[in-house]
């Protein structure tokens, strides 16, 4: 049985990044967000083993598994990162990691209302007139995206093995044509892709709309969500699976204070590190890890 509405717990991730990031997580980056670079180098000096053990609650029960899209299997979120400086310098103000977990995963106009609200800027500039001024840099960056760490051999896996999967982001159709310009082959992978200006998703992550959507769609759906496994890197992505009653694995930026990192039913350093037999999935057969 789908999860009932009344579990969606909106407000537990806003609670959780106004009350518990401790006073030490003060934007470490003054001179503005740096760069994540996701070459194998980087990824193999993260943790080489899950940062939290998996969890009993899916474990040996996944069939199913949805994907989050910019930031998981895209490297898109240093695209937000790079134009939200630029604008944020005008201001003689700079982007922090704390309002970046914040914003991350969310639809656009939720995160321009942050972005405008939190940093002080509303009085001059509207939520609206930052998506305006921020569309024409984005629409330059998002066909150069490439894939995260592991993403193609996880996709391919899953798919060569028969595992249902899809995609659920909060990206409209439009940034969702650019971003995977060069990966449409991949993506067809996919048994369907719902997307954030899809009409059944009312509202934004952490709200479960997306993943819920998303389970109804398979050919057997709906799939029961306890047998979904979900991956995702946004604090609110994660909340927003954990509303929909799912397990989640948490893929962060190294960058992402650790306290986000605890809702999770596994935290991993890059998708180079799931071991898809420790949740009842058919192992991988090369010798990548
Ligand atoms: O992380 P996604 O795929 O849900 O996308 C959300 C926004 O487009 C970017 O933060
Ligand atoms: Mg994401």
């Amino acid at each position: 049985m789908l999860a009932s509405p009344t579990r969606f717990v909106a407000q537990r991730i806003t609670l959780r990044s106004s009350n518990t990031i401790p006073t030490s997580f003060i934007p470490p980056f003054p001179r503005g967000l740096p760069q994540r670079s996701v070459t194998k180098a980087s990824v193999a000096a993260m943790s080489t083993t899950s940062v939290n053990a998996v969890t009993d609650a899916g474990r040996g029960s996944i069939t199913h598994v949805i994907f989050d899209m910019d930031g998981l299997l895209l490297d898109t979120e240093k695209f937000y990162t790079e134009v939200q400086e630029k604008i944020l310098a005008r201001y003689n103000k700079t982007f922090d990691w704390s309002l970046k977990a914040k914003m991350m995963g969310r639809k656009a106009i939720e995160a321009a209302t942050l972005f405008v609200e939190e940093c002080g800027i509303s009085d001059s500039l509207s939520p609206e007139a930052f998506i305006v001024e921020r569309e024409s840099m984005l629409q330059d960056l998002f066909p150069t995206s490439d894939l995260m760490p592991g993403a193609s051999r996880l996709l391919r896996h899953l798919h060569g093995k028969g595992i249902p999967i899809c995609v659920a982001t909060g990206t409209h159709t439009r940034h969702f044509d650019l971003k995977t310009q060069r990966h449409r082959e991949l993506f067809s992978l996919m048994h369907h892709i719902v997307r954030g200006d899809d009409p059944e998703v009312k509202q934004g992550k952490p709200a479960p709309d997306g993943f819920l959507a998303a389970a109804r769609r398979f050919e057997d759906g709906p799939v029961d969500p306890r047998k979904a496994l979900v991956f995702e890197d946004a604090p609110s992505g994660v909340m927003a699976a954990k509303n929909a009653g799912m397990n989640v694995i948490m893929v962060p930026d190294p960058r992402l204070d650790k306290s986000y990192c605890t809702v999770a039913d596994q935290v991993l350093a890059s998708l180079l590190h799931f071991k898809p037999e420790e949740w009842g999935l058919p192992p991988f057969e090369d010798s990548q890890n």
